[in-house]
């Protein structure tokens, strides 16, 4: 009975009817690129005082006098300087892997004590970052899967916004924070899962990134490609490397897992691209650390073989330097 009382609580509360929920009313956005400015553009139109972009120098420049055009509606959420923050209820993190250090110290002064913290980056690392930073207690890890998200500059697109899938670490569905953030991301229309097991569903989320933006990334293939069993055999060898390295970890993903990549990505628009191959295409710096770089990593730590990753890892790293070398004026 108690167990069917505390499920019927949780389920209400989900729901958004528990009364006694604080509400997020401010947010502050620290990176509105291809992920950021799809949730700020929702943010913004359930109500516009709610959300702020924090960017300094040229970058707030370009914001104030660009604004931002998601799916071809433009707007101008309101841009503060990195001095300008005060504490947020919640603080949503959009940026690159490689701009994640600078991201943490501008954002800084949007964290206070009651703030909730969430990455939208993608990999395992992310979240330990804002936790030094800020307090592990302010961390509510969460990810993004299924959006086929294209930008352009200040320009982004998508037919599929994807799902933020978060939960606490304790995966206590009626945590107060997973409760709150659902009913703000419920209110913005943007769609999102409390997950059962927060950290097997990141590392399956990484598995896939390992898989399908590093095979997308050497290949120069959008989704549509991941349709052919020549690609799809790639991805998995990829993929299989994780789960090989997550039985160390206490995850256990199994090979099954592996498989329900690939609906996933059948599900996406097959001319969209990955995060990776839209940075390489861009001549901007992969992400290559936290996918193929921390699974050979974590493969010297547990003796565990990775050779796909370290070739796909010494492929891409080959990419960012040519683009390096051109963006330097070299003849690469
Ligand atoms: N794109 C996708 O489909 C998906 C991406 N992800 C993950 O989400 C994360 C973000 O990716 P994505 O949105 O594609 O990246 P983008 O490169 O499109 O956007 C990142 C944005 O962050 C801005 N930025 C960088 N540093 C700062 C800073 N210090 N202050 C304010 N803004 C800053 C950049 O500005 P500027 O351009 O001026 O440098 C840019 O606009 C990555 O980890 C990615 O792997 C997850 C799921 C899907
Ligand atoms: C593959 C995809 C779109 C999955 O959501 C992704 O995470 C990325 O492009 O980085």
């Amino acid at each position: 009975m108690l167990r069917f009382r505390a499920g019927c609580a949780a389920r209400a509360a989900l729901r958004g009817y528990d009364a006694r929920m604080r509400s997020i009313e401010s947010v502050v956005v620290c990176g509105v690129g291809a992920v950021g400015a799809a949730a700020v553009e929702r943010l913004h139109a359930m109500d516009p005082a709610c959300v702020t972009v924090v960017a300094d120098g040229a970058r707030r420049e370009r914001l104030e006098r660009e604004g931002l055009t998601v799916n071809g509606r433009r707007f101008s959420p309101r841009v503060a300087a990195p001095s300008a923050l005060t504490p947020a209820d919640l603080l949503l993190v959009g940026v690159k892997h490689g701009d994640l250090t600078a991201a943490v110290e501008d954002a800084r002064r949007a964290v206070g004590p009651r703030t909730v913290v969430m990455s939208l980056l993608n990999g395992i690392s992310s979240e330990a970052t804002l936790a030094e930073a800020y307090g592990a207690d302010k961390v509510l890890p969460a990810f993004l899967v299924g959006n086929d998200v294209v930008r352009e500059g200040t320009h982004v697109r998508y037919q599929n916004i994807g799902r933020l899938v978060f939960g606490a670490p304790s995966n206590d569905p009626a945590d107060p924070r997973v409760l709150t953030v659902k009913h703000l991301l419920d209110r913005a229309g943007i769609p999102c899962q409390v997950a059962a097991d927060i950290r097997r569903e990141q590392w399956w989320k990484f598995m896939l990134n390992v898989g399908v933006n590093q095979v997308s990334a050497l290949l120069r293939a959008p989704y549509g490609a991941f349709m052919l069993e020549e690609v799809r055999a790639l991805a998995r060898r990829a993929a299989l490397e994780v789960v090989a390295v997550s039985r160390h970890e206490g995850v256990g993903l199994v090979a099954e897992d592996v498989e329900r990549i690939f609906p996933v990505i059948a599900g996406l628009a097959p001319a969209g691209k990955t995060s990776m191959l839209q940075d390489v295409e861009a001549g901007r710096k992969t992400e290559v650390e936290i996918f193929a770089g921390a699974v050979v990593e974590l493969g010297r730590r547990h003796a565990v073989a990775t050779p796909t990753n370290a070739f796909l890892g010494q492929a891409i790293a080959a990419l960012d330097a040519i683009a390096a070398a051109r963006g330097a004026g070299g003849v690469a």
